[in-house]
């Protein structure tokens, strides 16, 4: 044996958005050594706080809460620069004509919600009150001034007119920063790290080479996500393209504002610093 005793519990996002990094990944990993755990992203930050699975794609926000128990697989992650195409805020009204007082946020989440506290306080200084909720558009408007959904149920959401006023968060944090924004990373726990690094060695590279199969050719995804999304194949090469799956210095200056941000609002209780299972050894960083 090669000191991985059992397989690694890998979480993977149960949206189209996390598509590329996983659609290959057990062809990669030859279906050995792994065992896949599909959840939405908040179900995901729990298992991977509670050490139930031991890397998974969380949420950044996620991250940042746990940044000195986890370490993160460099060079992934789902982000945009600009539209992120399922990260959308449904107003009954839009902001100019009244300020939205109560916004349900979907339960699924951590990184969209606190990226939605940071927008409404810093850019469009307005102060709702936010509560939880399943992600059901027209439950949630039964109570609510706006809602937040992210993922598969936002983007179905946008294919129906109700009249509503619709925001996508990646394209406001763009145009107001003029930075990208990162909404999951890929992070490991770092004792399960230090435990088996072949595994993870092994893991790192087959996430690397589907993320890049997938982006390199994506006709398969496109076809996958008609079938089960529905949707046409112009929409999804559209969606696929406005998002970026790359986690290098212009990714990570937009996360690092962001946290910033989180941390100037209380919404983080510290500074986050980036750590990479590989680069960690070395010196200044
Ligand atoms: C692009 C998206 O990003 C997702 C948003 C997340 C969050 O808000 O916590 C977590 C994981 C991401 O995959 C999306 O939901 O569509």
């Amino acid at each position: 044996m090669t000191g991985r005793l059992n397989p690694l519990r890998v979480g993977r996002i149960d949206y189209a958005n996390a598509w590329p990094l996983f659609h290959y990944l057990e062809d990669y990993t030859e279906h050995a050594g792994i065992d896949i755990v599909l959840k939405v992203p908040a179900e995901l930050n729990r298992l991977l706080r509670e050490g139930e699975i031991q890397v998974s794609a969380v949420s950044s926000f996620a991250y940042g809460m746990n940044d000195k128990d986890y370490v993160l697989l460099p060079h992934l992650s789902v982000g945009s620069e600009g539209k992120v195409n399922s990260i959308l805020l449904f107003l009954k009204q839009p902001i100019g004509q009244s300020s939205p007082q109560r916004i349900a946020v979907t339960t699924t989440s951590a990184t969209s919600v606190n990226l939605l506290k940071i927008l409404m306080k810093k850019y469009y200084e307005l102060d709702p009150v936010y509560e939880p909720a399943e992600p059901d558009l027209d439950r949630m408007l039964e109570w609510a001034d706006g809602a937040l959904l992210i993922g598969d149920p936002a983007i179905r959401e946008s294919w129906e007119d109700k009249g509503l006023t619709v925001i996508d968060l990646g394209e406001v944090w763009n145009q107001w920063t003029g930075l990208a924004m990162t909404y999951a990373v890929v992070a490991a726990r770092r004792e399960a790290v230090e435990q088996t690094p072949e595994a993870f060695e092994r893991l790192f590279r087959a996430f690397t080479a589907s993320k890049e199969k997938s982006v390199g050719d994506l006709t398969p995804l496109i076809q996958k996500a008609m079938e089960q999304l529905g949707g046409d194949p112009a929409y999804w090469q559209m969606y696929f393209t406005c998002l970026n799956y790359d986690f290098g210095p212009k990714q990570q200056e937009g996360l690092a504002l962001y946290f910033r941000y989180a941390s100037e609002l209380g919404l983080l209780d510290h500074d986050v610093n980036l750590h990479f299972y590989k680069e960690e050894t070395l010196p200044n960083r």
